[in-house]
């Protein structure tokens, strides 16, 4: 549809090949291919003689707006394979316990050191845990001396932590969301013949159009050391999670989405409020949010939660606590200044953003595009008088080539200023929660509450729907989108948000242990997250959480972690154990 980019690469006859269209907002959808090239898609074919470029050209003359389906991942169903290979395990009676994790190779004796190193006051919050566990926690032995390292990293402490090093199964052929095309699969599907049919062949113009619209020349290869960040962030997403945190391509995504020159910014369709579509000469997109209240300002109490403003370092800091929490399903965000005029005023194919601009009685660049809220003059959004703060997330795959299933939250707000949703009346609502499909099996319930245990952290109430990707069906993280309505105040918390850990009393020991962990004063949620965010671009224009706002983390955390201790006194299985095989191979 309009507004949307499609992007596809496989491989034909051993080279590497990437088409991929921009379709403007508010432009047609794309047509046979000269219609595509007069509505500024760009398609990019690596050698003008190439047959992929025939082979695409085919794809669109025949079947004008699904071309993906032919190119790079086929849809296939789930495979058992990865049923198997997980484990699945949990704590009830129900579940089957010979699913174990495969042994670790990464349990480090040094890492053990580590953990040990940690200490915890209090009241014994660990009661649950094996002594395995609480050694792994640095619970165990409260009058063991503390061996912290001066100066040392938390947050590299942290991500050395075992568990943070957990061990997953290898991923399987289909547990990757996408794949490269080989030869091979090209003749199992018969697709060189068609390309060989539909050969097409006049493609100078194609390759003109390329290079004037500004993109890079693409020198791809199936080698993975040629392929731009945005690409391997695609191609590194699995049914286990949106990305690998040890994987050097986040480094280089997260810079290259910092830094590189920004060729189109269009309105993104979709949602209720102003956000903008990136385009990169590599071909890479990002979705654009731009600053709209300032750090320590606090959403007015008498707004209510869907009528708050979207904020760019509530997208920053939910990437970075989502990866804190060991969750890694947010897809990269970073912060960056951008100029208002020549980065997307001067450059805007969008007549409907472009119509928005005016400069503000302060001598500010402004604009406001359209949009259903706040999208007026009343509430623009205004350069100093040029520069301004935004947020810039990595896009995910397109829709065409990675389908995403949408899901209604069952504890979605009523969006209403005056009625009740059904878990606000009914005291046993997780119970037919828990009996309804997909909540019923597998992981989904302990993802759901994983997702409102981030979204109190950050006070995000905006959680109506969540997403997965179809191709992984219902045994698949939740992806974590749109959290551009969290870190709105600092100074109250939103105890609602936790009513599916509340109501259902179930998390997963990993999530709880990790919870725990971050709770510790050696470690300590607010200072990780302090010296993580610190590595965002936008920190050297000021810290992108306040104080405020870092210390509510702490005090939210101690509020998680209270109401599964209730939960614990009153209930027998609250664990869902999936570390389960876990304690053996590693002691
Ligand atoms: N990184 C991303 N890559 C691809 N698509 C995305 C990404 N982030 C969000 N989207 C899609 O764009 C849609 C709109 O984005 P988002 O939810 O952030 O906007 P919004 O205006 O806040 O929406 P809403 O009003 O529904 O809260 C989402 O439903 C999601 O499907
Ligand atoms: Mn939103």
């Amino acid at each position: 549809s309009a507004g949307r980019a499609s992007q596809s690469v496989w491989i034909l006859n051993g080279s590497l090949c990437c088409c991929i269209s921009f379709l403007q907002h508010g432009e047609t959808e794309p047509g046979p291919i000269h219609s595509l090239h007069l509505s500024g898609s760009g398609v990019f074919v690596p050698h003008s003689s190439s047959p992929c470029w025939h082979f695409f050209a085919s794809l669109f003359s025949r079947q004008p707006a699904s071309f993906p389906p032919l190119l790079l991942h086929p849809f296939q169903k789930l495979h058992t394979r990865r049923h198997q290979s997980v484990s699945h395990s949990s704590s009830s009676s129900d579940a089957s316990s010979s699913h174990k994790l495969p042994t670790s190779p990464q349990s480090d004796e040094r890492h053990k050191l580590n953990a040990n190193a940690l200490h915890h006051k209090g009241k014994d919050l660990f009661s649950w845990a094996t002594e395995r566990e609480k050694k792994l926690i640095g619970a165990g032995d409260s009058k063991k001396v503390i061996q912290k390292v001066k100066g040392r990293s938390k947050l590299e402490a942290l991500f050395n932590h075992p568990l943070y090093n957990l061990p997953h199964p290898d991923p399987q052929e289909d547990d990757w969301l996408l794949r490269v095309k080989t030869d091979e699969d090209a003749r199992d599907t018969g697709s060189e013949e068609e390309v060989r049919e539909n050969a097409i062949n006049d493609d100078s113009q194609w390759h003109s159009a390329s290079e004037e619209e500004g993109y890079d020349k693409v020198t791809w290869t199936s080698d993975v050391e040629t392929h731009p960040p945005w690409l391997r962030f695609h191609l590194g997403i699995s049914c286990w999670e949106l990305y690998n945190r040890k994987d050097h391509n986040l480094a280089q995504l997260t810079h290259y989405l910092a830094t590189q020159r920004i060729l189109g910014a269009v309105q993104k369709t979709g949602g209720t409020q102003l956000k903008l579509l990136i385009s990169f000469p590599n071909y890479g997109q990002a979705l654009l949010k731009p600053i709209r209240q300032s750090r320590d300002a606090e959403t007015d109490v008498n707004l209510f939660y869907f009528s708050d403003f979207e904020r760019h370092n509530a997208e920053i800091a939910a990437f970075h606590l989502d990866r804190l929490l060991g969750f890694n399903r947010i897809p990269p965000v970073v912060g960056r200044l951008i100029n208002v005029t020549t980065e997307i005023r001067e450059i805007t194919t969008d007549h409907r953003l472009s119509r928005t601009f005016f400069t503000s009685p302060a001598g500010n660049v402004c604009f406001y595009g359209q949009c259903e809220y706040y999208c007026a003059a009343e509430h623009p959004v205004c350069g100093q008088p040029h520069v301004l703060e935004v947020s810039l997330a990595a896009m995910l795959p397109d829709l065409t080539l990675a389908p995403r299933r949408s899901w209604r939250s069952p504890w979605r707000r009523s969006y209403s200023r005056t009625k009740l949703a059904p878990w606000e009346k009914d005291l046993t609502y997780c119970d037919t929660v828990k009996q309804t499909p997909p909540y019923n099996h597998g992981t989904r319930l302990v993802d759901l509450i994983d997702m409102a245990v981030l979204d109190f952290l950050m006070s995000n109430m905006d959680r109506h729907h969540y997403e997965t990707f179809e191709k992984f069906g219902n045994e698949t993280f939740l992806l974590h989108l749109d959290n551009g309505r969290a870190f709105g105040r600092h100074s109250q918390d939103e105890p609602s948000i936790l009513a599916p850990l509340q109501q259902c009393c179930r998390i997963r020991r990993s999530t709880l242990l990790r919870l725990h962990l971050l709770s510790l004063p050696s470690f300590r949620l607010s200072d990780i997250m302090r010296e993580s965010l610190a590595q965002d671009p936008l920190a050297v224009v000021a810290p992108l959480l306040s104080e405020p706002h870092l210390s509510a983390l702490d005090r939210r955390l101690g509020t998680v972690l209270q109401v599964v201790q209730t939960c614990q006194e009153q209930n027998s299985d609250v664990i869902y154990n999936d570390l389960e095989g876990y304690n053996d191979t590693t002691a």
